[in-house]
């Protein structure tokens, strides 16, 4: 049958593992950790399709899927993917800078790449497909139309998601957009201009039934709720993930979209973290392996905690002559060496791994 739902998206399927992290894990973690850590290759976290030709394996990881249900997986799987492709990416920082460039026909590229994502979903209605969408791009430009590059990528970025929103409106497909953390768009100051072009957004693109809300702390390091607000923190009365969203979705909601949550909580189980700046965002010392992902949140806005960043997959790199370096990678507060973004960063995953909570054991 169909994979289409009402309500939360998370509820009545469970979520894949896929085989490329658990690859990473079991060849670069366990040789040091021992068996136990192969337990973390089991967590199921996202998939990015941070260039156009990743496509194809998430072609080959929805035919797994399918078969895994067709043999009777119960409750059924869903698929975990990150679109991450726009032109001229990441326009705030150096470290995670894609393949396409507006100057260079990004825009055209970027709808030729999201084509083929939709003809994968419309290919597999039965698989329920909770997707984010472009970590770090509209929340750059609630903040940072300051830097040329993200003023440059402002009508861009607006272009490509509204087309990215309007192609994946499937009935088997979740959205999220990114929006940034409580360290970022949480501040005070941001979260009233945020829910503006946020619930704009959603106007523009017709109010799409699969645009379900917005995804928080991808990448980041944040509690999803902690008793006591990290010193980092100070000057925000929104201090976690919880408070943040719970200040945001009245604001999204009086500006007419009803959005629903989701938050990374693969690198926030460690509080407070090594952060020395709450905005040192780049490989940050002192953090753990957090909640596992579930539907079971506790919070009616909260759809699920997920594992959107695989944690032991780096930043950015530390090499101060490398194209993409970003001084922020070089902080005080950032472990190093650090290999380039994406890439499995051992010494990471091992921080990740000891510092767990819950444990793994
Ligand atoms: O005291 N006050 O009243 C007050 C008021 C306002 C203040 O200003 C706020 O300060 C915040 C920092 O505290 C800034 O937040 C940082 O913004 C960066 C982008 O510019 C983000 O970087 C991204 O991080 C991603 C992973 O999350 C990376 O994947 C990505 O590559 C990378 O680019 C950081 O996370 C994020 O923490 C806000 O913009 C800024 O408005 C500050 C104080
Ligand atoms: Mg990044």
């Amino acid at each position: 049958g169909t994979a289409s739902y009402s309500g939360n998206p998370y509820s009545g399927v469970a979520m894949w593992a896929n085989p490329y992290y658990a690859s990473e894990v079991s060849a670069y973690a366990v040789p040091t950790l021992g068996a136990v850590a192969n337990q973390v290759g089991k967590v199921p976290s996202y998939m990015w399709l941070d260039t156009r030709s990743k496509v194809p394996l998430m072609a080959d990881y929805l035919a797994q899927i399918r078969k895994e249900n067709q043999a009777g997986a119960s409750p059924p799987k869903a698929g975990l993917f990150v679109v991450y492709d726009l032109p001229d990416r990441d326009c705030a920082a150096a470290a995670s800078n894609g393949e396409f460039s507006i100057a260079d026909g990004g825009v055209a590229k970027y709808k030729e790449y999201i084509d083929a994502i939709a003809e994968l979903v419309e290919a597999y209605p039965d698989i329920r497909l909770p997707l984010v969408i472009e970590p770090d791009s509209l929340a750059n430009m609630v903040t940072n139309t300051n830097v040329a590059k993200c003023a440059g990528a402002k009508d861009a970025y607006h272009e490509c998601t509204l087309y990215a929103i309007k192609k994946l409106n499937k009935p088997n497909v979740a959205m999220y957009l990114d929006a940034g953390h409580a360290g970022w768009l949480g501040w005070p100051a941001n979260l009233t201009p945020a829910a503006q072009m946020y619930a704009q957004l959603y106007k523009d693109a017709g109010s799409p039934a699969a645009l379900r809300g917005l995804a928080t702390n991808i990448a980041n390091y944040n509690a999803w709720s902690v008793s006591s607000p990290p010193s980092y923190t100070q000057g925000n009365a929104n201090y976690d993930e919880k408070h943040y969203i719970e200040a945001f979705q009245p604001l999204l909601k009086a500006q007419g979209w009803d959005a629903h949550f989701i938050t990374d909580t693969g690198r926030s189980g460690k509080q407070p973290t090594g952060q020395k700046e709450w905005g040192d965002w780049c490989n940050a010392l002192g953090t753990g392996f957090g909640l596992r992902p579930s539907a079971d949140t506790g919070s009616s806005i909260l759809d699920a905690f997920v594992w959107v960043k695989p944690g032991g997959e780096g930043d950015g790199t530390s090499d101060t002559t490398a194209a993409r370096y970003d001084f922020h990678c070089g902080l005080e507060d950032s472990m190093k060496p650090a290999p380039e973004a994406g890439t499995w960063f051992e010494a990471y995953f091992e921080q990740l791994f000891k510092n767990a909570n819950p444990p793994f054991q």
